[in-house]
């Protein structure tokens, strides 16, 4: 079983991250980590912060001459701006008239819409919402970024898998439906100021991203992640939480600002009869046996991969940091009140598919282990290959 778990806050000194479970023998550098960050920084629409933000990172643990030991893999990331918050961010107590004295340590006391803010001063009980919103800021996702690259390098060391995404729509603005991006277009996805597809998308896109910025507002949007070469059997259809579409699901619907998850066709296919709703199946020669008309189903049958690429859609709602004042309510005095603005991405969408990349690494790798277990990358390897044969002999039986 692979385990992940993340802590540090948006301003702290650093931000940590364990990977527990991972196999011995995979190849990672600090350069494959270093690499998936700044992408993940990159984007049109970004936060200021993403400008100087270095994301140094580095592997405590678990890691040694660029292969994984079989240990808790632990990483470590700064903050580059540590020195000016650490006074309003120290562990230990400080000197409360000197921090009386610091802008930075103005209590947030107006919260935002759409935030973590309110909810989360009510259930912790805090007068402000300064402890709430540096824990749900996405600052968080930079941790999962790095232990997805770690998933991410397991999975194309075993199976040749490859995840990429692309951004569909930012606002009104929609790409055109075409062929799905392979591997070998993320560097064309990539350099695209909003990671679409489509020079006149693209334009669209960063049009409505700029309109927004002047009308001092945000914007959401949906983004699709695809991985490449899964075999048919990973994730089960035996019990409810060991379908891989719920994993996935869960996985995606715990990155920041998430709002929906849909599954291949998802919700047009609710739309469809079932006659064209399905991927009608011929025999075919190779591993598979099979091939696929169609993938409406996302690669995903009764909760199994199917050996088709996997699809997911996620929804993004609107940055709830809106430069135009949206209304709150003070919680000092109960006054109706501005709600708190500060430094703030316009639109995240095209920087959050690193980040869902990076999450669905984590799961399939998951369920990858689940399926060829091993201790090294070597047994496990060798227990996929066996499958694979299986599979294949399966059709002489
Ligand atoms: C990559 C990324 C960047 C984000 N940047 C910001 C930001 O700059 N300002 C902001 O208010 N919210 C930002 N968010 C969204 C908030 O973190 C999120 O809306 C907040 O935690 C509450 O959302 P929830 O209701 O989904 O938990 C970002 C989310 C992601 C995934
Ligand atoms: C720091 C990151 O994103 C941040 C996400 C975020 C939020 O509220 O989610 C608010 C902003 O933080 P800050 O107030 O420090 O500028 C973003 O920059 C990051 O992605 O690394």
């Amino acid at each position: 079983m692979l385990r992940w778990i993340t802590a540090g806050e948006s301003h702290g000194p650093a931000l940590a991250a364990v990977l527990e479970g991972m196999v011995a023998g995979v190849r990672i550098t600090t350069a494959d980590l270093s690499e998936q960050l700044a992408r993940r920084r990159l984007g049109f629409g970004r936060s200021p912060r993403m400008g100087f933000e270095t994301d140094r990172v580095e592997f405590v643990g678990g890691v040694r001459h660029g292969l994984t030991q079989g240990g808790p893999i632990a990483v470590q990331i700064e903050n580059a701006e540590w020195p000016k918050w650490q006074q309003v961010m120290a562990a230990d107590p400080v000197d409360e008239a000197e921090l009386r004295g610091l802008a930075r340590n103005e209590p947030l006391t107006r919260p935002r819409p759409g935030h973590a803010d309110l909810p989360g001063m009510q259930k912790y009980g805090f007068d402000e919402a300064r402890p709430v919103l540096e824990r749900a800021s996405a600052r968080e996702t930079a941790s999962r970024t790095a232990l997805g690259t770690v998933a991410r390098a397991f999975l194309r060391q075993l199976l040749g898998v490859e995840i990429v995404s692309h951004v569909v729509s930012i606002g009104g603005a929609q790409a055109p439906e075409g062929p799905l991006p392979g591997p070998q277009d993320l560097p064309g996805i990539d350099a695209s100021p909003v990671r679409a597809f489509g020079e006149e998308a693209t334009q669209a896109m960063v049009s409505e991203v700029d309109e927004v910025r002047k009308a001092g507002d945000t914007v959401g949007g949906v983004i699709e992640v695809i991985a490449y070469g899964l075999p048919p059997g990973l994730g089960s259809h035996v019990h409810w939480d060991r379908r891989l579409d719920a994993r996935l699901a869960g996985a995606l619907m715990g990155v920041q600002a998430m709002k929906g998850v849909e599954v291949g066709d998802g919700f047009t296919t609710a739309r469809r009869w079932g006659s064209q709703a399905h991927d009608e199946i011929d025999r075919a020669d190779g591993p598979k046996g099979v091939s696929r008309r169609s993938n409406r189903a996302g690669g995903l049958e009764g909760g199994i991969t199917n050996g088709e690429p996997l699809r997911l859609r996620v929804a993004m709602k609107p940055i709830s940091t809106v430069p135009r004042a949206l209304s709150t309510v003070d919680v000092a005095t109960g006054e109706p009140a501005v709600a708190i603005h500060q430094r703030s991405d316009v639109c995240a969408v095209p920087r959050a598919g690193v980040v869902l990349e990076s999450v669905v690494a984590l799961v399939l790798a998951d369920a990858a282990l689940e399926k060829f277990g091993g201790d090294s990358l070597r047994e496990s390897r060798h227990n996929a290959e066996s499958y694979l044969a299986g599979l294949e002999s399966w059709w002489q039986r």
